[in-house]
């Protein structure tokens, strides 16, 4: 309730500031989030309710917005992805090209230096800011450079950081100890924006050793895998998980972190957000090629922003949009593994799945 307050009591701070149109959106969703709605459209309704599993189907429906010629560029999203370093620059690009790929308007990564003209040779869809930095590349600077750096690194996303309706913190970001104090800088400008954040890959690294940097904050989302699930639960839970209360302990796990919503992946993918749990189930492929955990961050980045927008508006749902997020990019990235693998089997891989996310939204959400 504290927490509440406080969130609320922010948001009447940052209204005094005459804020952007996006942010006045956020700020209603977030009210709406933490105090519940009036209207609920029975289709949702039907979708979310008694069993466990999800109808995947019918929420990609209903959040997927239609392409109106009189909405500007911009309107379908603006996805940042933090991530991106020497190491790895696949992972960044999976999650901000699967972002476009299913709909988003602009699609940024902000990495590292040397990751940056790998990633733009991938794609020029992609924006991409060559802006964080590695110990290595400061190893000879004095302390009050180093926090130097710091802030320009700090003030190159904040300069952004308004415009975006979602973030993705992770997916190849690394474990560098400097540039994962920046990144905690960068949870707490999008905490204090009220932007949205999924957190994937490293950046599940970093919550899991400073689980204060997401508690409480409603617009978290975390997508942990196997390992990175297990290492949350021995975190926060002080035990190990237990495959027998799947359901209870994902709850428990995530009324502890204060109502963040969590993605447990897996054979079926299990979402909560300390109350509800659900699954989504629907058989997508066998092959476990790394890489498709990046096109789900990048997924749920989108179809959050697509159910907030949808919950700002008269019709909106009475679920929390990060579960409708969570489950229509379950969803949809099952269809589109199980698509490509009918095509490429064996060799199926992670760029294929990509391939494939247009045409599954297409069977389940025409275009026109
Ligand atoms: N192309 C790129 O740039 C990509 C970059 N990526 C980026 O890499 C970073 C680290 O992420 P991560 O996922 O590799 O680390 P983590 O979760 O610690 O797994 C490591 C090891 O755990 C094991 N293991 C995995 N699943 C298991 C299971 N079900 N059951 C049991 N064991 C299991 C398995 O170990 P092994 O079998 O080799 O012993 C696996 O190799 C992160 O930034 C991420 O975004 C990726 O997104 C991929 C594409
Ligand atoms: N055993 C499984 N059977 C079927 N689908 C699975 C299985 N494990 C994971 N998936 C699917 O693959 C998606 C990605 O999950 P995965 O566990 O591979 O993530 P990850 O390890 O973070 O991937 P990445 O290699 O991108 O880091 C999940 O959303 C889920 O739908
Ligand atoms: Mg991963």
């Amino acid at each position: 309730m504290l927490v509440k307050h406080s969130v609320i009591s922010n948001i009447g701070r940052l209204s005094s500031l005459s804020p952007s149109s996006s942010v006045l959106r956020r700020q209603q969703f977030l009210v709406r989030t933490l105090c519940g709605s009036r209207f609920n459209p029975l289709k949702l309704i039907r979708a979310m309710s008694s069993t466990s599993e999800a109808d995947a189907e019918s929420i990609l429906r209903t959040i997927t917005p239609s392409l109106d010629p009189k909405r500007h560029k911009g309107q379908a999203g603006k996805i940042a992805v933090i991530g991106g370093c020497r190491e790895y620059t696949g992972a960044p690009y999976f999650a901000a090209i699967s972002a476009l790929k299913i709909g988003a308007d602009l699609s940024h990564v902000f990495c590292t230096k040397d990751a940056a003209p790998v990633i733009k040779s991938y794609s020029p869809e992609l924006i991409v800011h060559p802006v964080l930095e590695e110990s290595y590349s400061i190893s000879e600077f004095s302390e009050e450079d180093k926090r130097k750096v710091q802030d320009k690194v700090i003030g190159e996303v904040d300069k952004w950081m308004e415009r975006f309706d979602c973030l993705v913190i992770g997916p190849g970001l690394g474990r560098d100890p400097f540039l994962l104090e920046c990144v905690s800088k960068i949870m707490l400008l999008a905490k204090k924006s009220i932007v949205p954040f999924v957190v994937d890959g490293d950046g599940l690294f970093l919550v899991t050793n400073s689980v204060d940097l997401v508690k409480s904050y409603p617009l978290a989302v975390l997508t942990p895998n196997v390992n990175e699930y297990k290492r949350l639960v021995q975190k926060v839970l002080n035990c190990e998980v237990d495959e027998q209360k799947a359901e209870d302990q994902l709850r428990s796990l995530a009324k502890q972190i204060g109502g963040v919503t969590i993605l447990r992946k897996g054979k079926s993918d299990l979402i909560s957000n300390g109350e509800t749990v659900k699954s989504v189930s629907i058989y997508g492929s066998p092959r476990r090629c790394g890489g498709q955990g990046d096109i789900l961050s990048g997924s749920v980045a989108v179809f959050l922003s697509w159910a907030q927008q949808l919950k700002s508006g008269p019709e909106s749902p009475s679920e929390n949009p990060a579960i409708l997020g969570c489950i229509a990019a379950s969803g949809l990235l099952r269809k589109a593994a199980a698509l490509a693998f009918a095509k490429h089997k064996r060799s199926t891989l992670t760029s294929d799945i990509i391939e494939c996310l247009g045409e599954s939204l297409e069977d389940i959400s025409p275009a026109s």
